[in-house]
C-alpha cells in the first residue's frame, strides 16, 4: 500500500493506493461515513463499475452498519453533460444531503470530473471521497480537484476547482478494466515521464506490458509515482495561476479539439487524445526547432509500442487544420491575444510557449491531417 498526501493549507488529504481498498472503505473513510447515521451514504457509480465492484464496496459499508444510496451514470464522456449535472444534484438535493456530508464517487474519469463538480455546486459546496477505478482516474483524474462538464464549445468548459477530501485508488479494480481503456490510462502516465522526468518514461516504456497485463506492484508503484508528482504540482499551483500546472495540460490543447471534433465519443478516449495530442506537441516543438525531429519521434515511438494512436490522419477526421486550431481558440489556458501550448525544450522538460501563431499551428494540423 501507498500514501500520498497532497498538501493544501487546511484542505489536505490523502490518496491511497494499492490492491483491496475497497473492501475496507468503512475504516479509511470512517469520518466521511460516521456523520450518516442512520442515513443511507450517497454513492453515484458509473454503471459499469458498480456492477463489477460494487458489492465490494457496499459489503464494506455493511460490516460497519451502514447503508447505500446508489445513483448510477451511464458510461462515456456524454455523461459530463448539463443534463446529467442537474439529473445528479437533484438526486442529491432529494436526498438532504448537507454541506457537511461527503459524497462518494466510484468510477472513472467521468463519474470523478461530473461528481466533484455536483459537489462543488450543491448548497455552494459539499464534501467528496473519490474512488477511482479507472488507470487513467487513479493516475490523474481523481486527484487535484479539477472538475468539469463540457459544453458544446468544447472539453471541460463549465467546471470549478474542488478538493476531494479523500482519494482510494484500489488497484484491483483495473482487472476488470477493457486493455483500451488501459491503454488510454496509459496516455496519462505517460505524460508525466514525458512533461517532467525522461527517467520515468524510459521506465513506463519499458514496463508497459506489466502495466497493462495489471502486475499489483508494478501498478502501485507506477500510480504512486504519478499521483505524487501531480501532488506536487498541484500543491505548487492548486488553479493553474503559475506555469507549472499547466505542464500536466501537455498534450491537452490539441488532444482536446481532436476530442470536440469527435464529438466527445467513444471514437476517440480522453487518453487517445492525449496520446496523439503530445506527439502532436513533440513535433511542433520539432517544427519549432526546439528539439529534433528524431526526439518527437522517439516519443511517438514510445506511444506506438505501447499501442497508442500517434497518427491524426488515421482518425479520418473531416476537417482542415483551421477548424482544429479554432477549437483551440476556446482552450481554458486561453489568454486575451494568445493560446499558450505546452511544448517540449527536451524530452522530459516541457514549458509554456505564449507565441504560438494559431494560423501557424492550423498550417501545422493540415500537414498532420494528410501525413502517411
Ligand atoms: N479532473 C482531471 O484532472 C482529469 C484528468 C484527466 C482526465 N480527466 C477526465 O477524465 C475522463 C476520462 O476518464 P476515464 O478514462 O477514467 O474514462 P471513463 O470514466 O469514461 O471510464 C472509462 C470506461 O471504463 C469503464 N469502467 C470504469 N471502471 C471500470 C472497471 N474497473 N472495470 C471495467 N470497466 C470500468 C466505464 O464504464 C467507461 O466505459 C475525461 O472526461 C477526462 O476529461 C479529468
Ligand atoms: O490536473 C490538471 O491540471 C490537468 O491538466 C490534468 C489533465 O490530464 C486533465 O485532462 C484535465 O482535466 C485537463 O484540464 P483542462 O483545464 O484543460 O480541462
Ligand atoms: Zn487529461
Amino acid at each position: 500500500m501507498a500514501d500520498v498526501d497532497v498538501a493544501l493549507a487546511g484542505r489536505s488529504y490523502r490518496v491511497k493506493v494499492g490492491p483491496g481498498l475497497l473492501e475496507r472503505v468503512h475504516a479509511d473513510a470512517h469520518s466521511f461515513i460516521e456523520p450518516y447515521g442512520k442515513r443511507a451514504v450517497p454513492v453515484v457509480a458509473d454503471a459499469n463499475a458498480k456492477r463489477l465492484h460494487g458489492e465490494r464496496l457496499q459489503a464494506s459499508f455493511r460490516s460497519a452498519g451502514h447503508s447505500i444510496d446508489w445513483y448510477e451514470v451511464a458510461p462515456g464522456e456524454s455523461s459530463k453533460s448539463w443534463d446529467e449535472l442537474v439529473r445528479l444534484t437533484d438526486w442529491l438535493l432529494d436526498r438532504g444531503v448537507t454541506r457537511s456530508d461527503h459524497v462518494f464517487a466510484l468510477g472513472g474519469g467521468v463519474v470523478g470530473d461530473l461528481v466533484g463538480f455536483a459537489c462543488a455546486i450543491l448548497k455552494r459546496g459539499c464534501g467528496f471521497v473519490q474512488l477511482p477505478t479507472t488507470l487513467l482516474a487513479q493516475v490523474d483524474s481523481s486527484v487535484g480537484g479539477k472538475t468539469a462538464i463540457n459544453a458544446p464549445a468544447g472539453k471541460n468548459l463549465i467546471g470549478a476547482f474542488h478538493q476531494p477530501s479523500l482519494v482510494l485508488a484500489d488497484t484491483t479494480c483495473l482487472a476488470t478494466l477493457p486493455q483500451r481503456e488501459m491503454r488510454a490510462g496509459l496516455a496519462e502516465v505517460f505524460k508525466y515521464g514525458i512533461l517532467g522526468d525522461a527517467d520515468f518514461l524510459a521506465r513506463v516504456d519499458s514496463e508497459s506490458s506489466a502495466i497493462l497485463a495489471c502486475d499489483d506492484a508494478t501498478l502501485e508503484s507506477v500510480i504512486a509515482h504519478c499521483v505524487g508528482m501531480k501532488a506536487r504540482v498541484v500543491a505548487e499551483d492548486e488553479r493553474e495561476t503559475k506555469d507549472a500546472r499547466a505542464l500536466l495540460n501537455l498534450g491537452h490543447t490539441f488532444g482536446h479539439a481532436l476530442e470536440a471534433e469527435t464529438g466527445f465519443s467513444d471514437r476517440l478516449l480522453h487518453g487517445e487524445a492525449v496520446a496523439l495530442g503530445m506527439v502532436l506537441a513533440a513535433r511542433y516543438s520539432a517544427r519549432r526547432e526546439l528539439i529534433s525531429l528524431a526526439d518527437a519521434e522517439r516519443v511517438a515511438d514510445a506511444l506506438a509500442r505501447a499501442g497508442l494512436p500517434t497518427e491524426i490522419s488515421a482518425l479520418g477526421l473531416d476537417c482542415d487544420g483551421s477548424t482544429l486550431a479554432h477549437h483551440m481558440r476556446n482552450d481554458k489556458k486561453a489568454e486575451a491575444s494568445t493560446v499558450p501550448f505546452i511544448l517540449l525544450r527536451a524530452i522530459g522538460e516541457a514549458f509554456v510557449a505564449r507565441d504560438v501563431e494559431l494560423a501557424d499551428v492550423a498550417a501545422f494540423m493540415d500537414e498532420q491531417l494528410q501525413a502517411h
